[in-house]
């Protein structure tokens, strides 16, 4: 007879490894290169979403709250994560940082830029810590009817990992309409080039965080990208950020 192990239920089911392991980062690397954006589909469950966006309105889960139509960041609300993060978060943290610190440090080589991203974001962590930057980054955001979220940078000191990963947590077409996600990117003396990101309950996207080389017949050039979040035109939004930096 076979034995049953029953997982507890707070234990994802797969490890964050695991899941990170199973997509093809030679082609989601040529995808940041190529658009500085790239889709992880299903990276979490569609329970595993619910359970996240569940801890919104638990602030024991949390250290600080913004209300984004009062510093003009847009409209609506988010929520930045205390330490210890919850497991299936710091786990994916710390799981997908690696694959990207390939295609940081790759970035920062073309760009010229002298400096070099651990392979563990432990030590990446440590380094924050030297520059004073101590505070968890991971947010969960909310959105209702109406709200939207202005083109912004996540940077929260001089250390800033240059790839950062959205999830969305909230089905389009079913729990909310609008609400895009929209990464714009400023090339030097040129018009600006815009991309809507499709996205299903569960996927994620790795995008760039400010710049990123693109390579002209000159050699690489430096862009500068924003995103942000069109409007919601019905329903309610979730997502959760995986930013690589800690704040000041
Ligand atoms: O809600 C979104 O899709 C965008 C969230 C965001 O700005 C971020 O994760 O940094
Ligand atoms: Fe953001």
């Amino acid at each position: 007879m076979e034995a049953t192990v029953k997982m507890p239920e707070h234990m994802p089911r797969i490890s964050a490894e695991n899941r990170v392991a199973g997509y093809d980062w030679t082609a989601i690397g040529a995808e940041l290169d190529s658009y500085g954006c790239a889709v992880l589909e299903g990276l979490l469950l569609g329970d595993e979403c619910a359970e996240i966006a569940r801890l919104y309105p638990y602030e024991e889960h949390f250290r600080s709250h913004v209300v984004m139509a009062r510093h003009g960041f847009g409209k609506g609300e988010y929520r930045y994560f205390r330490y210890p993060l919850p497991d299936l978060i710091g786990g994916l943290r710390s799981a997908l940082y690696p694959r990207l610190s390939v295609v940081a440090n790759a970035w920062n080589a073309r760009m010229g830029i002298d400096q070099h991203y651990p392979a563990a974001h432990a030590d990446y962590l440590d380094l924050c810590r030297g520059a004073g930057q101590t505070r968890p980054t991971p947010l969960l955001l909310q959105y209702q009817p109406g709200d939207f979220n202005c083109l912004h940078q996540d940077l929260y000191g001089d250390l800033a990992f240059p790839i950062q990963v959205a999830v969305l947590l909230s089905e389009p077409g079913r729990d909310f309409t609008g609400g895009e996600f929209v990464l714009t990117e400023q090339r030097p003396r040129m018009q600006s080039r815009a991309e809507v990101v499709p996205l299903r309950r569960g996927d994620a996207v790795a995008f760039a965080v400010h710049n990123r080389p693109v390579q002209g017949t000159k050699g690489n050039y430096r862009v500068n990208l924003r995103h942000g979040v069109s409007r919601v035109r019905s329903g309610h939004r979730h997502t959760v950020g995986i930013i690589f930096h800690d704040a000041r």
